[in-house]
């Protein structure tokens, strides 16, 4: 393992009796870097996490997060992580400070409570029952209890589900200021607008396998990314992928108004649809074969 990798992920398998939910697949994180793990529900994505931070056994293969196999880290390995889990369900009767305070506690080197609650956007709430908050709130609450500890590498579970998009803009302005102090993310989101906003690379998983994985502006190659022409020519509609978008306008445009007429680039939701499109497809196959 080098330095410049927090997470290594080498021929990783997890199966769950007779069915194999992750199939060998092969992913670095390096240091500082935001990573998204995209993919459909059932997936695999939420078992790679689980198994990255140490709270499922993997079948094969080879893992190392900050340097150390999840499946034997101790309570030193995992105060240098920050967890948000998918759903957490704080029921209890603490208050929010009350709450932040006690994990802070935990930690060798927390962050200030305060500046953690502002930073979520909570200050108002400080002092209500966690179990008095709105969805929304809650998940706000979890968010700041994986940062508190001030993490090396901070997992991201669905972290923005149930917020509304003033508070999505927040987080990711959070998110930013976390990266920006070197923290090492690995964010799973089904909002693809949230990985290209936040993710510097990303992996797209389907069906326990990896489809893509670089650079999030790279993903699915260059090819997928090519413009798309649509156009309306004599009632049939026309497309056409090219990399100089505007002359073919102008061209087709030198022979009068052309009817319809876009440009699209793909977005990473595009590319991601495709791919994922591809596997479902694969696996369709399969299961009739
Ligand atoms: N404890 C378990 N026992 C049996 N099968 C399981 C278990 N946990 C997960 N699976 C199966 O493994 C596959 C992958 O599940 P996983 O939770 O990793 O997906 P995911 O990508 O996180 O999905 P989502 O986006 O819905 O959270 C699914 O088909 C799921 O049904």
């Amino acid at each position: 393992m080098t330095t410049e990798n927090v997470v290594e992920v080498r021929q990783l398998r997890r199966s769950y009796g007779e069915f194999e939910a992750v199939r060998g697949i092969d992913f670095d994180i390096r240091r500082g870097e935001t990573f998204a793990l995209l993919g459909p529900n059932g997936a695999g994505k939420s078992t790679t996490i689980e198994i990255l931070e140490g709270y499922r056994r993997r079948t094969s293969g080879e893992v190392r997060v900050l340097g150390v196999d999840p499946a034997h880290g101790g309570l030193d390995w995992k105060a240098r992580l920050g967890i948000v889990l998918q759903s957490t369900g704080e029921t209890g009767t603490a208050t929010v400070r009350e709450q932040l305070r006690h994990f802070a506690g935990l930690y060798p080197h927390p962050r200030d409570v305060e500046e953690v609650i502002a930073a979520v956007g909570l200050e108002e709430k400080a002092n209500t029952r966690i179990s008095k908050l709105s969805g929304g709130q809650q998940r706000r609450v979890d968010v700041a209890l994986g940062i508190v500890g001030r993490p090396e590498l901070l997992f991201l579970d669905e972290p923005t589900t149930g917020f509304d998009p003033e508070a999505r803009r927040r987080f990711w302005e959070l998110i930013r200021g976390l990266r920006d102090e070197g923290t090492s993310i690995l964010l799973t989101t089904h909002y693809l607008d949230e990985a290209q906003q936040l993710a510097d690379r990303g992996g797209i998983i389907a069906g326990g396998e990896l489809m893509a994985l670089g650079p999030i502006d790279e993903l699915g190659g260059a090819d997928a990314r090519i413009p798309i022409v649509r156009w309306l020519d004599r009632g049939v509609l026309r497309e056409e992928r090219t990399h100089q978008p505007g002359a073919l306008v102008a061209r087709l445009a030198a022979a009068g108004e052309p009817e319809r007429l876009e440009v699209v680039r793909p977005s990473l939701e595009d590319i991601y649809l495709s791919l994922v499109g591809e596997s479902a497809a694969e696996q369709l196959e399969g299961s009739i074969a």
